[in-house]
């Protein structure tokens, strides 16, 4: 093979979200793109994240509905028990169809995928085993992404001892679960583990579930599981766990420094996940991980690192980026505009929607009341019962939406009038810019779309108070938080 053959413009290592966003629209643009994958396209969201994952949530919903149904409805519907075997082959079906759906796409939009293992030789050329020695004429995008992160001396030993990659593929249920971490993955699982039947206790060292999040989206949701029977212990910690033939045998201490023995069929860890830099061959291209492990960019807006040409996208970057598969899409166009000379615009990581899908699930975008008044905002805020609306009142699950916007500046409103109580601090002011949008509840996954245009085009709640929601639907009540911000409420009082 000559050596032109083995030149391609950009070289993309990691066939998951973020690379082979970047491979699809980089050969979009007319660029010839090798993309290198030592597993699946489609990578962790596809195969072992999101997919599956929500797959199973929505089975997990379904058999909610079934309980709801009964308890609420007077519907004499019975739940005879989960056929674990059937369950899992619709999840593998989804992920199969999607996974042959991205070799598709790959393959119509002339990428070339190479299988084998990518290490970078030097800043512009990659050893693929097996696939031989590449040549990047524009650039490399570095796309490995990452794995669970283990705790010391707490080794997976995908029986008892679990990451979420192990609990997916399990052959059955548990009947208890203990959950270590109590952000997006433990959350999720031990809403489905509960749904499923298991008795499920959730641990999170942080005093709060989903520390990032708006105070109240964790106050609410922590009650939402708990109403479900979720133990939940925060600011909590996990002091030793003694697997055996059948489970795990843990020692946690609760907030108040009461010890706690549990003795759990499966102890679930997840307590974040660390960049895969193993044999990526950084060194040889000049580059070096940070003390966590991403690669940072030098250039943000271009995702550049210090070394001209070689890219980083997905979960291989550090803060302010997310780890979100939405995001690392973002971020492989990007990537791809870069290379073909485009100048697009920089990802705007403080508009991208974060989603929880457990029962209840949570949804938000931009900044927290917390974070808003650290970054030195004037904040008003108003939160809404979703309740309070016909349809919140008919789904049953409680929830809210609150909203965090700027005092100030923004126009007065048409309808005038005095702010209800509910908007603390708005007064009869003008409500300027809106900052964050947050919510909990049935369904908020699908609803938070509409909030992250208002926060990514900085509207203000007159701007919005102008668009009328359809009725009656839940999104009524993020209507109706922005009309009592443009003191126009009708029914919050
Ligand atoms: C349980 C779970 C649920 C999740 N749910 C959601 C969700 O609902 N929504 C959401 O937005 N995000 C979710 N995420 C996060 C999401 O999966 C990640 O943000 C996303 O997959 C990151 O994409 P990536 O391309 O950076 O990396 P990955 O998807 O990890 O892909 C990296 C790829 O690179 C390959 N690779 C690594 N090293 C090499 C090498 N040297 N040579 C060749 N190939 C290599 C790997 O095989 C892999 O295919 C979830 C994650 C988990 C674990
Ligand atoms: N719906 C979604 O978008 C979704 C779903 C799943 C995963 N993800 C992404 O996957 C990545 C990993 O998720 P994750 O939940 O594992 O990580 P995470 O970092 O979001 O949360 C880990 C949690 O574990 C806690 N923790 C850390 N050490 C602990 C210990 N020793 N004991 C108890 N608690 C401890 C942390 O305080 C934190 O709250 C994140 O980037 C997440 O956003 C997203």
């Amino acid at each position: 093979m000559s050596d032109r053959e083995h030149e391609a413009d950009v070289i993309v290592i990691g066939g998951g979200t973020g690379g082979y966003s970047t491979a699809l629209r980089a050969a979009a643009l007319g660029l010839n793109v090798v993309l290198a994958e030592h597993d699946l396209v489609g990578g962790t969201c596809l195969h072992r994240g999101c997919i599956p994952s929500k797959a199973m949530l929505h089975a997990a919903e379904l058999i909610d509905d079934v309980v709801e149904a009964r308890e609420r409805w007077g519907v004499n519907a019975t739940l005879e028990g989960v056929d674990w075997a059937a369950l899992t082959a619709t999840r593998d079906d989804i992920v199969t169809r999607n996974h042959r759906g991205v070799e598709g796409h790959l393959a119509h939009a002339g990428v070339r995928v190479v299988r084998g293992f990518a290490t970078l030789t030097g800043p512009r050329t990659v050893r693929v085993q097996p696939g031989g020695d590449w040549t990047a004429r524009r650039g490399i995008v570095l796309a490995t992404g990452s794995r669970p992160r283990a705790l010391p001396g707490l080794a997976p030993t995908g029986r008892q001892v679990v990451t979420s990659d192990d609990a997916l593929f399990a052959p059955g249920l548990p009947g208890s679960v203990l959950v270590l971490g109590g952000g997006a993955i433990g959350v999720e699982y031990a809403s489905l583990h509960r749904s499923l039947g298991a008795d499920v206790t959730l641990v999170e060292a942080a005093d709060r579930l989903l520390p990032l999040e708006d105070v109240e989206v964790s106050r609410q949701l922590t009650r939402g599981l708990k109403k479900r029977g979720i133990a939940v212990w925060t600011g909590a910690r996990l002091e030793d766990a003694q697997p055996y033939e059948s489970g795990v045998r843990a020692t946690v201490t609760a907030a108040r420094g009461q010890t706690h023995h549990l003795d759990v069929e499966r102890l679930l860890v997840a307590v974040g996940r660390v960049p895969v830099t193993e044999g990526l061959g950084l060194a040889a291209a000049g580059l070096t991980a940070d003390a966590r492990g991403h690669v940072a960019p030098a250039d943000w807006s271009r995702l550049e690192t210090a070394v001209p040409g070689v890219h980083v996208v997905g979960d291989l970057l550090p803060p302010p980026a997310l780890g979100l598969a939405h995001a690392s899409f973002a971020e492989g166009m990007l990537v791809a505009e870069v290379l073909a000379g485009q100048s697009p615009r920089p990802v705007d990581y403080a508009a991208v929607p974060r989603v929880t899908y457990s029962s209840p699930q949570t949804a938000s975008v931009g900044l927290t009341e917390h974070g808003a008044r650290e970054s030195g905002h004037d904040v008003v805020t108003n939160t809404m019962p979703l309740t309070a609306t016909a349809k919140g009142m008919v789904h049953g699950q409680g929830g809210m939406v609150k909203i965090v916007a700027e005092r100030g500046s923004g126009r007065p409103s048409a309808g005038g009038g005095a702010a209800t109580s509910a908007a603390r601090g708005a007064g009869t002011d003008a409500v300027g810019t809106v900052l964050g949008v947050h919510l909990v509840g049935p369904h908020v996954s699908e609803m938070i779309a509409e909030s992250q245009l208002i926060v990514g085009w900085e509207a203000d709640p007159t701007d919005v108070s102008q668009h009328i929601h359809p009725h009656p639907t839940l999104s009524e009540a993020v209507g109706e938080a922005f009309l009592t911000l443009a003191h126009r409420g009708l029914h919050q009082q």
